[in-house]
């Protein structure tokens, strides 16, 4: 669906299609566990989110040069501008390449290579946003937040991901608090697989600004109501949240109801490759099995840029809120 949108919750390390891992396991003398982009689509049935984030992280290890990350980015980009994409706040996860010997560097140049040219290439603007892996220590956060120094002109904000329960928000304080001390926005997974009270703790101990996925408010009233009075958007990822089992299908997830409850809604791929969609996809799939109007799906894209760091830049935000009211569903 190309109404035009801005994509708030997008890890581009998921969007890295079969085709494109075999070549460039190919290419970097990487052998895959798998004989062929078929086979590996086979294990694209997750039981849960760690079952996915085992295969997440195994297939990164063909990810290891420059030239690897802007590839990636710029498949990316093209997908998402075929689906309506206007502006992407994207995820990267540094702590997952610098395991394996991937310097920071490496990743954000390259990245950088397809961002710094995407206007002109795709006709999207960008901002990046460095996640930390919430299942590993808050000292190594900390570790990767300093050694982010040299790219911070490059970086918007940071995030929290990977495998949610047991890792609570308030690990992350210290980090936190040095990054929006930086200057850094602020955001994190929460309620995704967590209880509502991660999302709570979000809030009130690291200052989120959005809050990604946040799912299981819809379980906790009067948070429901506290994120409806502030206006926090939240970043959700239908999609996602079928193949990941944390709805059972489509036709259940709670959307409709978040959004008649008031909450600020957004719409996302997560990680599409894996997913069986990118964005316009999961805007097409809400329409097709609940029915979603078009009036709700517009909210969706408005919120979409009303929710984007685009305050450095409000002339653009007005024009793609504009081109959203503009827009006529065929
Ligand atoms: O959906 C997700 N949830 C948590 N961590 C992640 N890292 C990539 N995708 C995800
Ligand atoms: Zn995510």
């Amino acid at each position: 669906m190309s109404l035009p949108k801005a994509e708030l919750h997008l890890h581009i390390e998921g969007t890295l299609e079969p085709e494109l891992a075999f070549e460039l396991a190919a290419r970097n003398g990487v052998s895959l566990p798998y004989a062929d982009t078929e086979a590996l689509r086979e294990a694209y049935r997750f039981k849960d989110l760690q079952s996915f984030l085992n295969l997440y992280y195994e297939l990164m290890a063909v990810l290891r040069t420059e030239q690897d990350f802007a590839d990636l980015a710029n498949a990316y980009l093209a997908r998402a501008a075929a689906q309506g994409v206007r502006h992407a706040e994207i995820f990267f996860d540094p702590q997952a390449h610098l395991v394996r010997g991937v310097s920071l560097g490496t990743v954000v140049e390259g990245l950088w290579r397809a961002l710094g040219s995407s206007e002109a290439n795709h006709g999207i603007s960008t901002k990046l946003i460095m996640c930390f892996l919430r299942d590993e220590s808050a000292d190594s956060a900390l570790q990767t937040l300093r050694a982010a120094t040299p790219y911070l002109d490059r970086i918007t904000g940071v995030g929290l991901d990977s495998a949610e329960v047991g890792h609570p928000p308030v690990k992350f304080r210290e980090v936190y608090e040095a990054a929006a001390a930086l200057g850094l926005r602020r955001v994190a997974h929460a309620g995704e697989e967590g209880p509502p009270a991660y999302i709570t703790e979000a809030l009130d101990v690291l200052g989120v600004e959005r809050v990604d996925h946040g799912l299981r408010c819809m379980e906790d009233p009067a948070l429901v109501e506290r994120l409806v009075r502030e206006r926090i958007p939240l970043t959700l990822c239908p999609l996602s949240n079928v193949r990941l089992r944390t709805v059972d299908t489509l036709a259940d997830h709670p959307l409709p109801a978040m959004l008649d409850a008031g909450l600020m809604c957004t719409v996302n791929s997560d990680d599409p490759a894996y997913f069986g969609g990118y964005v316009g996809d999961n805007f097409a799939a809400l329409h097709a099995s609940l029915g979603l109007t078009e009036d709700r799906l517009r909210e969706l894209a408005r919120n979409s840029f009303l929710a984007s760091f685009l305050e450095d830049d409000e002339e653009r935000r007005a024009r793609y809120l504009a081109e959203v009211e503009a827009y006529e569903f065929r």
